[in-house]
Formats: C-alpha cells, sequence, structure tokens
C-alpha cells in the first residue's frame, strides 16, 4: 500500500500539471522585416531568441539573403527615426521586453545588406500601419529568391502600409519628422492641415514676434509629406510623388514672393571645415556676392537609387521653405542646392559652435548658463510649436552659439529625410546619437507631438549640467529599454545644483504624455525668472 507521503506528491503532481494546462500559452509576437523595400512578416511564439530571429529572416527572404544581411534593427519610431541595431539575444530581449511594456504584440525590423551585396532598392519602412494582412507562415517557406514577382506568404501588400486616408480624403502620411503635426488633446486641428485652430497664445510674451502663417505651412508639410509617400515602395505611385513635388516646388517658388527669405547663394567659395556630424561635414561658405559667411553642410548623395534621390529632391524643397523660419533662437536656413554629388545646406554661420563642442572643450556648464540656454532654447520651441513644427532632435549638438553666448536651435526638420538618405550608405547615421534623448511615447510609436521636444530639452538640460543625457552610460538599446520600462530618467546632478532645477527637469521628464507641460508652461517656470543671465551681450 502506497504510503500518505507518495499519494500526496502524485496529487500534487496531478495539480501542477493541471494548472500548467490551464495557463494561456504565451502570446506570439508578429516580426514584420523590411529588406531591399519587401516587408514580410511571420508569428513567432514566446520566448523567441535571436536564432529564432535569424531563423524567421532565412524563411522569409531566404539563405542567400540572410548571409547577405549586414545589420538587423529595430524600428521604434513610428516615423522610421529611431532604428537601433540588434546583434545578440541580450538585445532582443530588451526589445521585447519594451514591447511587452507597451502592450505590444509587434515588432518591426529593417535589414540592412552588406555593400556588395546592395540592391538597387532601398526604401524606408513605415510599417506600423497594422491594417496590413499578414500569414503566420514564417517558419517554413523556404526562398532563396528576393525578387519573386508573386510574394510568398508573409508578404505585406505596399498600398497597405504606406499611406492612410484623412476625413478630409487626403492621403496623410505619418512620416513627419520635424513637420506639423497635429495632437489630440493638446491642441485642436483640423485634419485637413489646411485650417487650422491653434492655442490661443495671444497673451504669450511671444505672440508678438514674427508668427508664420501657419495655414500655409500646415498645408506644406502635408503636400511635402506626400512626395515623400511616393518615395517608397509603390511605383506606381511615382506620378503622384512627382505631382507632390511639383506642386511642392510651385509652392516654394511662391512663398519666395510671399515672404521675405534670405537668398540662396549663387557665387560662393567654400571655407575651412566648422565640424562633421552623422550626415556629412560642415564648412564655412563665403558668399562672394554680399561678403557675408554662412556654415554651409554637405551630404554625400553619390550613388543614390532615384527612390532615395527623390527623398533629397523634397529636402532641398523643404529647407527652401523652411527659409521663412524667422527667430531669433533658431539657425535660419539660406537655402539648398543638390549637385550630382553632394546635397548643399545653407545655414546662418554661428561662429561659437555647439554647445556639445563647448561642453566637450570646458566640462559642464553652471547652473547659471543652464538656465539662460534653457530659456533661449524654450523660446525657439514656443515660436516652432506655435507654427505647428515639432524639432524632433533637440540635444546639446543641434545648439549652437554665437558670438555673444546666446545660442539657437538647429538642424531642424531635416533629421528624419537625412536618416532615409544616408541609411545607404551609413545605415547608423543620425539615429543611434539620439536614442537617449527620445521621449517614451515616441519608442512606443503611439504620440507623436511637440512634447517629445520637452522631454529631449529635459534630457537636454541633464547634459548641460553632467556632460551626458540620463542613462548616459548605457549603450542606446540598453537606454531606451529603460527610457521605456522605468517610471523616472535615472541621472545624478552635482551637489551645487539647486532643487528648482531639479523640479523643472523632473517636470520636464513626466513620463505621461498628456501631463508633461507645454513649452509655454516651463518658460513661466519658476526656475528661468531671475531675469540675471549673465551675457555679453544680453539678448
Ligand atoms: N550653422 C553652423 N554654424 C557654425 N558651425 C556649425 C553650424 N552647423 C554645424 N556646425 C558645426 O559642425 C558640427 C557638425 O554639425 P552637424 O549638424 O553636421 O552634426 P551634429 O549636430 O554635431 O551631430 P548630428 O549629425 O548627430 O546631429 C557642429 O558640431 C558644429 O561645430
Amino acid at each position: 500500500m502506497a504510503n500518505q507521503s507518495d499519494v500526496l506528491a502524485a496529487i500534487q503532481a496531478n495539480l501542477q500539471l493541471a494548472i500548467q494546462r490551464s495557463r494561456p500559452p504565451e502570446p506570439a509576437k508578429t516580426l514584420k522585416f523590411e529588406l531591399d523595400g519587401q516587408v514580410r512578416a511571420c508569428c513567432l511564439p514566446k520566448p523567441i531568441t535571436y536564432s529564432d530571429l535569424l531563423k524567421c529572416i532565412q524563411n522569409l527572404f531566404g539563405k542567400r539573403a540572410l548571409s547577405s544581411i549586414e545589420l538587423t534593427r529595430c524600428v521604434f519610431s513610428r516615423d522610421d527615426a529611431l532604428r537601433l541595431p540588434i546583434t545578440n539575444d541580450e538585445d532582443l530581449n530588451k526589445v521585447l521586453a519594451i514591447s511587452d511594456a507597451n502592450g505590444s504584440n509587434k515588432l518591426n525590423f529593417f535589414l540592412t545588406r552588406k555593400k556588395t551585396h546592395a540592391m538597387s532598392r532601398v526604401v524606408s519602412v513605415n510599417n506600423h500601419d497594422d491594417s496590413g494582412s499578414i500569414s503566420d507562415d514564417g517558419q517554413t517557406l523556404d526562398n532563396d529568391d528576393t525578387s519573386v514577382d508573386s510574394p510568398p506568404p508573409g508578404t505585406i501588400a505596399p498600398q497597405k502600409r504606406r499611406t492612410k486616408i484623412n476625413t478630409n480624403n487626403q492621403k496623410v502620411i505619418s512620416k513627419d519628422g520635424g513637420l506639423f503635426i497635429p495632437e489630440a488633446g493638446d491642441d485642436t486641428y483640423s485634419s485637413g492641415g489646411s485650417s487650422v485652430a491653434s492655442r490661443d497664445s495671444s497673451g504669450s510674451e511671444h505672440s508678438s514676434r514674427r508668427r508664420l502663417r501657419t495655414t500655409s505651412f500646415a498645408r506644406l508639410s502635408a503636400s511635402s509629406s506626400a512626395g515623400s509617400s511616393g518615395s517608397g515602395v509603390n511605383t506606381s505611385s511615382s506620378l503622384s510623388q512627382a505631382n507632390s513635388l511639383e506642386s511642392l516646388r510651385s509652392q516654394c517658388s511662391c512663398s519666395s514672393h510671399q515672404y521675405k527669405t534670405p537668398r540662396t547663394p549663387t557665387n560662393w567659395k567654400l571655407g575651412r571645415q566648422l565640424g562633421q556630424g552623422a550626415f556629412g561635414k560642415v564648412y564655412l561658405c563665403y558668399d562672394v556676392d554680399t561678403g557675408s559667411e554662412l556654415a554651409i553642410k554637405q551630404i554625400s548623395i553619390r550613388g543614390l537609387n532615384s527612390e532615395t534621390t527623390q527623398e533629397v529632391k523634397i529636402l532641398e524643397c523643404e529647407i527652401n521653405i523652411f527659409k521663412q523660419l524667422d527667430h531669433e533662437r533658431i539657425v535660419r536656413y539660406h537655402g539648398a542646392l543638390r549637385t550630382d554629388d553632394f546635397l548643399q545646406i545653407f545655414m546662418e554661420f554661428m561662429a561659437g559652435g555647439s554647445v556639445r563642442e563647448q561642453i566637450l572643450n570646458y566640462g559642464a556648464l553652471t547652473e547659471q548658463l543652464t538656465k539662460k540656454y534653457t530659456r533661449q532654447i524654450l523660446e525657439g520651441l514656443v515660436y516652432l510649436h506655435e507654427n505647428h513644427f515639432v524639432h524632433r532632435d533637440i540635444k546639446c549638438a543641434n545648439i549652437l552659439r554665437d558670438v555673444s553666448g546666446n545660442i539657437k536651435l538647429s538642424d531642424f526638420g531635416t533629421s528624419r529625410r537625412l536618416i532615409a538618405i544616408t541609411n545607404q550608405n551609413q545605415p547608423d547615421s543620425g539615429t543611434i546619437g539620439t536614442a537617449h534623448w527620445t521621449a517614451p511615447e515616441i519608442i512606443r510609436g503611439s504620440i507623436f507631438g511637440r512634447k517629445a521636444d520637452i522631454w529631449s530639452l529635459g534630457c537636454t538640460i541633464v547634459e548641460m549640467l553632467t556632460t551626458g543625457p540620463p542613462w548616459q552610460n548605457l549603450q542606446p538599446i540598453a537606454a531606451i529599454f529603460h527610457i521605456a520600462t522605468c517610471e523616472k530618467p535615472e541621472y545624478k546632478l552635482p551637489s551645487n545644483v539647486s532643487s528648482l532645477a531639479k523640479e523643472f527637469i523632473d517636470t520636464c521628464l513626466t513620463k505621461d504624455y498628456n501631463q508633461r507641460p507645454t513649452a509655454l508652461d516651463l518658460i513661466r517656470h519658476s526656475f528661468l525668472d531671475n531675469p540675471q543671465f549673465p551675457s555679453s551681450s544680453s539678448p
């Protein structure tokens, strides 16, 4: 006769089994991959390992394609601006944890081939529109040919992931880095973008400053985005793309009559190199006709495929529109020109270089100087936000100084397109150097709005006071994991920094988008009250 403990053990084992059986299986993840403009998807049950990921790529695109792939990058933001490389199980686990924390069961990956295998078509991904049909067969297909006429199961039809139709039946593209973005719950906008009811800022100390004709800018942004959409996967859209570009061009030329805009130099000489960023080199530029000095950013466009060339054309046109942005806290664009080898962006010359360089040369800033810069950054942001633009790349490297020690916001509105343009030659450009400053809602791919700039401002203030943003010791993928999953960013301020400064930073770094203040709210914060800013020439 079995003794009592044996019986108890058997009952326990049976119970355990029953509990395990009744537990729902872990939900599967949908993995979408884009390679050379083709998007394919598969479903994998958890846990997912890095080798599962590679197997999945092989099943979807073939063995040969797998061996030609240099980089697998996870796409976090809805406008593609944040893509980070996944190279091992640790990276993948962080990505999975971010997606779990967001309550999402989808992951988007962008695959880049080794240079020698480069295909003629490389386009940017925009696969956050999840209305597309996905088949779950990715695990069994063995396809060695990536240029199939009839796409294999798992392929997502291009037209299903490119465009959305708004209530006015206009195409609205969600790829709008740096451009006008309507937000629910924080302002009221028409969905068409052409009639805009903005926040009433008549009481603002800045409202008397130059204000753009928001209506025409919103329209311009929408049409430029439409042009961008055409540069994507769908070849049939090339005609509409050309039309969008044409309409954008006509608005460019029309705008130069309407507004007093700086002229693009036609007769100029290249001066010394001022610096180098992720997208190209910056030189001094002497305008022979006017005798003035400008800065010129040269971005290599040699050997780009035709679709990326369209992005270049649109960016060139957009910059010629951005020339109208005129504020003492914004680095003025003087236009853009294209040669066979370069896209050349002319800008106001800022003799003091970037605040990043200032920190690298002289160390962390004092609280008093940080306060002055913060106020000036906010003045620039209020102007941009009132005119329905989001900067999207606020960090010390994009804040430039004049000779008097005052600052301006630079690189406005170009980052997303530059990422798309340089992706072919420098796959990591731009996105890695931005991860630590990225707002949680961008990583979630949920809301795209002005308050992302406020989060980045909080990180920038930490950078000014400590020489690096929150989570500065972490690799980009680990940093965004912490931004997405932790309640509060981790940073340590010098002991002499006031509690008011700390409170101001914490306010900027409010995780909840809706609770986070606007630029206008912050400019009235008591941290910025002291009018005695040190300056050799106060504004
Ligand atoms: N308008 C300007 N006037 C004077 N110097 C400039 C100007 N724009 C850029 N520079 C110099 O060129 C450097 C590189 O600028 P760039 O905008 O290419 O890259 P970045 O902003 O430093 O980095 P990233 O490309 O990651 O945004 C700057 O650090 C600065 O020294």
